[in-house]
């Protein structure tokens, strides 16, 4: 039922004080509304949606500048991608000190590269740390600014067993923290529907047991594709990997220097494509040609691409020996599927018996975000906007800027000394105030 309290006439601010006759009516607001079984609650501080890694930095560096907040997440832990959408043997491909989040390192102990498993108990206590509690098994479904009351509405679905329950969150501040990789792109290919074996996107893939003495199909070649191939080849599985146009492979590390930390170095002495051109030439030096092999390189550098277009490149870990040595296979792009075969794009069929498409992610901020100045149409800040964490109106967007957990950790910072300063600035002028009448409806 969409059926609301229409506030926006209220015009109901964080510190207004609220004249008593209204706030007869605003008291009667929880009863009707539990009537429909919606509550409203009125956030002092900011919302803050999804409680994955740059959810949790945000709290964290909220907690530092003594402003409250909500955190809701669809799921039911912190770091749903981490905990629930990624295989077995993942590691941060990235070192350690460019992953940790902001005003709390990674324990000494952790290696270079942290497993999934050492990455999420660091978010756990993280989160424990800094006393963050998100409101779990939450989803948001609609936020909209409500011009008349200058305030954010935040609309979540929560269901239990049967029961659903719907609740209005009113905050003067909405950052989006639902990350880049929010849905799995599952491509419609022709065929792929009727295909007779089993068909799983990597979010859900665990590990290549399942697939053992099995000729699977792995559709992509990012850092997923390449990986999963690996995994698949290490559980005696026989991996077909799909290239359809061009990849940029890295090793992880170039003469035991990590490729990423190089290029950040350099990148502060030279410009962007003679970084590239660098990393083109000592890459040919320790993997030779990968074009030999079908991986045809982008025209454009790998760091021009990652920032053009945010196609990672992929770092190395052990893929491209299994490709030299034909226990991965690169073929061309998929023309259809028909039965147990695939037909590719140059004539040549295979027979497979399973699928894993490795073909990315998609923002799913289009779907619940009411919004068009800031977020374009693809559900990431325009890249017209200079700084991409702050919108209009109390907006801000955390982890999108495409540049990892880094770019998360630097959008979080900002963030909270933004809110932070005018939640220093909004005390100080409360201080001279009267005291604020009793809240009119639930507050956290
Ligand atoms: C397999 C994989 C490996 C990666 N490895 C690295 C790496 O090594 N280094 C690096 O820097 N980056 C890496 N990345 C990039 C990745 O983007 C970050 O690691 C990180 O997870 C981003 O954090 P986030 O909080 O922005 O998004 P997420 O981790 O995706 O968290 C978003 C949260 O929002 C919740 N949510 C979504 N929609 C809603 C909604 N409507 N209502 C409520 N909650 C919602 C989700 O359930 C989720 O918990 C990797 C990505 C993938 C997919
Ligand atoms: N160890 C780690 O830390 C890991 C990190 N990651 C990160 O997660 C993010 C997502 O990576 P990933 O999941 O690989 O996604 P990407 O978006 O990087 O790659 C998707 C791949 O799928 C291909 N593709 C898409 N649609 C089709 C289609 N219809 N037919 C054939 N190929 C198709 C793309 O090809 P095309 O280029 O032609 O569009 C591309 O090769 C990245 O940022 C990555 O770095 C992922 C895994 C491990
Ligand atoms: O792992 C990812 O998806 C990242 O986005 C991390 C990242 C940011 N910039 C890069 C450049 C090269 C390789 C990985 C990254």
């Amino acid at each position: 039922m969409d059926w609301y309290i229409p506030l926006g006439f209220l015009s109901v601010r964080k510190d207004d004080i609220i004249p008593p006759e209204l706030e007869i009516f605003l008291n009667a607001i929880p009863v009707i509304d539990s009537l429909f079984s919606r509550r409203c609650v009125w956030v002092n501080g900011p919302v803050i949606v999804g409680a994955g890694p740059s959810g949790l930095a945000v709290g964290a560096c909220l907690r530092e500048q003594g402003v409250p907040f909500v955190v809701l997440e669809k799921a039911d832990c912190i770091a749903s991608l981490w905990q629930k959408r990624t295989y077995d043997r993942l590691k941060l491909h990235l070192p350690k000190k460019f992953c940790q989040l902001p005003k709390l390192a990674f324990p000494e102990d952790f290696p270079e590269y942290p497993s999934k498993k050492q990455f999420i108990d660091y978010l756990e206590s993280y989160a424990k740390h800094f006393e963050i509690n998100p409101q779990f098994n939450e989803c948001v479904e609609s936020a909209k600014y409500d011009e008349a009351c200058r305030l954010w509405r935040v609309k979540t679905v929560s269901t239990n067993g049967s029961t659903r329950t719907e609740v209005e969150y009113i905050c003067q501040w909405l950052v989006v923290a639902t990350g880049e990789n929010a849905e799995c792109v599952k491509p419609e290919i022709e065929g792929l529907e009727e295909f007779e074996g089993e068909v799983v996107h990597a979010c859900e893939y665990k590990s290549g047991k399942q697939f053992s003495g099995k000729r699977v199909l792995v559709v992509g070649c990012g850092n997923s594709g390449m990986e999963l191939a690996l995994d698949l080849c290490n559980h005696n599985a026989k991996p077909s990997m799909v290239v359809r146009s061009s990849v940029h492979v890295l090793p992880r590390e170039i003469f035991g220097k990590s490729t990423f930390e190089l290029a950040v170095t350099m990148m502060k002495w030279i410009p962007l494509w003679l970084v590239d051109k660098i990393l083109l030439i000592l890459s040919w030096l320790i993997l030779g040609s990968t074009e030999k092999y079908g991986l045809k390189r982008p025209s454009i550098g790998p760091l021009e691409l990652k920032n053009r277009e945010g196609k990672t490149p992929v770092l190395d870990i052990g893929a491209l020996q299994k490709i030299r040595s034909g226990e991965i296979k690169v073929v061309p792009g998929i023309k259809r599927f028909s039965g147990g075969m695939v037909d590719l794009v140059n004539g040549e069929k295979l027979e497979i018996d399973s699928v894993v498409l490795a073909t990315g992610y998609r923002s799913n901020v289009p779907y619940w975000l009411q919004e068009t100045e800031f977020f374009a149409k693809n559900g990431f800040p325009k890249t017209t906007i200079t700084n991409r964490w702050k919108g209009n109106a109390g907006l801000y967007a955390v982890g999108f800027t495409r540049k990892g957990l880094s770019g998360a950790s630097f959008d979080a910072t900002r963030i909270a000394q933004d809110i932070g300063n005018v939640w220093k600035e909004d005390l100080k002028q409360k201080k001279q105030k009267v005291p604020c009448h009793r809240r009119c409806i639930s507050q956290f």
